[in-house]
């Protein structure tokens, strides 16, 4: 029987520590990388990550390190799962001790903050057009996955076998991984939701009521499909798992940051205070303006996304938000050549 590929994780935070305990399960020998070494010890010595995932009892088999060489060293698959402002600077640190033959995925959402590239692109210069690459993405609450609630989520490569590859590594028995070849679309999708969710954050902190909350997410999906389409994305990645589910998901469910962020500034918390209360990361605060940028630069119009970003830069209150989104022109609800 072939042995199990060695998968090593990169980021032990919430989602890393929850992917290394899924694949693990599935019988995968696991070693997973993070900076702190207090927490890495307590995975390695007691199998719990007391900062992310508290009392969630993890697999044994887990193997913690700080030491990114000795967590790359057998390697067969390279899993990232840091934070998109750590993307680069991690991915810069693993290319020397890459191994050869090891294709990288990522399960980060967001874009290179400050250029606003999308991460593939940012992986693809980092580590040459050689590496396999994919992306991971799709409607996943760490803490759910990391206690084996049923899951669906998709990866998407420009190599379809390299996109079977990871799928199988993370497909179980309530674990479901579909396949795709659209990077642009899932990459786009997994970013937009966290921009979105904390619009409906926000109509939920200020009492707006559910008609509203649906209107934003049904307008937030309007919004990923324009700009996917001028961008070139695929229309359905952004009605599939990577778009529509990860949008429903995080607009809806609470265990968001991004839509918890959005429920504090609607309930007139400071911007501040709520995400030190997180206490996790939220991509919202930086994908906002990463978003604007690729709108500007494909000259399209994110009412919502706009409003969120002036929210998040105490540009304008959640209240002007409103009005402005109320106030604007009447339209068709799509434009006449979207999915022509
Ligand atoms: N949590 C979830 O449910 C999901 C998260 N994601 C995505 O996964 C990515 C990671 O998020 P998540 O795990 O939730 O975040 P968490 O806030 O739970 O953890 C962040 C982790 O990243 C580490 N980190 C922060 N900065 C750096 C750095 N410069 N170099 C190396 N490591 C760093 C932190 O280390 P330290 O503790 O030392 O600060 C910590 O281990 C995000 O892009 C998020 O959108 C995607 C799907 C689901
Ligand atoms: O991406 C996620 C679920 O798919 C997690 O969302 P938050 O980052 O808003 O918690």
């Amino acid at each position: 029987m072939a042995t199990a590929p060695s998968v090593a994780v990169l980021g032990a935070g919430s989602w890393g520590t929850a992917l290394a305990a899924l694949i693990a399960r599935h019988g995968h020998p696991v070693v997973l990388w993070g900076r702190d070494a207090e927490c890495v010890a307590a995975i390695d010595a007691r199998h719990e990550n007391p900062h992310y995932l508290p009392g969630i009892a993890l697999p044994e088999s887990i193997r913690a390190t700080t030491d990114l060489q000795t967590a790359l060293r057998d390697a067969d698959l390279v899993l990232v799962v840091v934070p998109s402002h750590a993307f680069a600077e991690t991915l810069r640190t693993l290319a020397p001790h890459q191994p050869a033959h090891a294709g990288v995925a990522w399960a980060t959402k967001g874009f290179e903050p400050g250029s606003g590239r999308f991460l593939h692109e940012v992986a693809a210069d980092i580590l040459g057009e050689d590496v396999p690459l994919a992306v991971v993405t799709g409607p996943s609450f760490a803490k759910e996955v990391a206690i084996g609630l049923p899951t669906a989520l998709t990866v998407h490569s420009d190599t379809p076998e390299f996109a079977q590859s990871v799928a199988d590594v993370l497909h179980g028995p309530a674990f479901r991984a579909y396949t795709g070849n659209d990077m642009v679309g899932a990459e786009l999708g997994g970013a937009m939701k966290n921009v979105l969710a904390v619009a409906t954050g926000v109509a939920d902190g200020m009492n707006l009521g559910l008609n509203a909350r649906a209107g934003l997410i049904t307008r937030g999906l309007n919004e990923m499909l324009r700009l996917s389409a001028a961008i070139g994305a695929q229309p359905e990645t952004l009605m599939g798992l990577a778009g529509l589910g990860d949008l429903v998901l995080t607009c809806t469910g609470d265990l968001s940051r991004n839509r918890r962020l959005g429920l504090a500034l609607g309930r007139g918390q400071s911007i501040d205070d709520a995400v030190r209360e997180i206490g996790q990361v939220v991509e919202s605060v930086q994908t906002a303006d990463e978003v604007m940028r690729q709108a500007e630069r494909h000259g399209v119009e994110l009412p919502i996304s706009r409003a969120v970003q002036a929210v998040l830069h105490g540009e304008i209150t959640p209240a002007d938000g409103l009005r402005q989104l109320l106030a604007r022109d009447q339209k068709p609800e799509y434009p006449e050549t979207l999915f022509r």
